[in-house]
């Protein structure tokens, strides 16, 4: 396994997007992006699975192929390790912000919550895959979009045909909720709990105080 790379000069940060299907985080990361960028920060704005060619190929075969739980956790791992040695690592080293639509809680909340898969196994894959001369890569900061699955799923409605995850019932995303919970109360420092039940300008405002609250900006 080759190293991630050590990051030089200013600290680039890492933040990360996160809440079930029909949180909200799509009508907002865009929005923070050009936020940051007008107080003068480098955005990379990028999602899971995804954000490279090799990833963005993995994501079409979790999101549509049908696959067992453990083959369906080392793919989107997989999609992680290509996505942080190619294109998020090279961003942090140069001192950019990186904003990602989803990272590793979407899996322990997806594949951990709403799967079952053993959180064990999980565990262990971000081990292999996050870790680098610094020590474990977690976002800096994670904004999770939080709200229940039945106002996610109203949201959601019928406007396009489902993936694999979005086809689930509300007891699979009340699973993903409660992942989600878990792994923020295992972290609380690095979560900006945002009320997303609320309309979209409450929304923002949440956004906007929480990450302004950030030194770096
Ligand atoms: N605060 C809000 N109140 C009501 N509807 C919202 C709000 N935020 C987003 N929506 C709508 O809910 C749907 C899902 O939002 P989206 O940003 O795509 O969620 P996500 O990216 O988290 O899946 C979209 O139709 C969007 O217009
Ligand atoms: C990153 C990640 C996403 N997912 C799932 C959650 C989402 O349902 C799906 C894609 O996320 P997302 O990009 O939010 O979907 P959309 O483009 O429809 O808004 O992948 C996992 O199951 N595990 C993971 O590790």
């Amino acid at each position: 396994m080759s190293p991630l790379q050590p990051s030089s000069g200013r600290p680039g940060r890492f933040i990360s997007f996160e809440g079930i299907d029909g949180a909200g985080k799509s009508s907002h990361i865009e929005a923070l992006a050009t936020w940051l960028r007008a107080r003068g920060h480098e955005v990379v704005l990028t999602r899971e699975p995804g954000g490279t060619p090799l990833a963005e190929r993995l994501r079409e075969l979790v999101l549509h192929v049908p696959m067992d739980p453990l083959t369906e956790a080392l793919l989107v791992f997989a999609a992680r390790r290509d996505h942080l040695v190619q294109h998020i690592e090279p961003a942090l080293a140069r001192g950019a912000l990186v904003l990602c639509d989803r990272f590793t809680d979407a899996s322990f909340a997806y594949q951990g919550g709403g799967r079952g898969f053993d959180l064990a196994v999980l565990n262990q894959l971000e081990q292999w895959v996050q870790s680098g001369p610094a020590g474990l890569r977690q976002p800096d900061l994670t904004v999770w979009f939080e709200l229940p699955a039945a106002t996610a799923a109203e949201r959601r409605g019928a406007a396009r045909a489902p993936d694999r995850f979005e086809a689930q019932d509300l007891a699979f995303f009340e699973r993903v909720a409660a992942g989600y919970a878990a792994r923020c109360a295992a972290d609380p420092a690095r979560f900006a709990r945002v009320d997303a039940s609320l309309p979209r300008e409450a929304v923002w405002a949440q956004i906007e105080a929480q990450v302004s609250a950030r030194p770096w900006a």
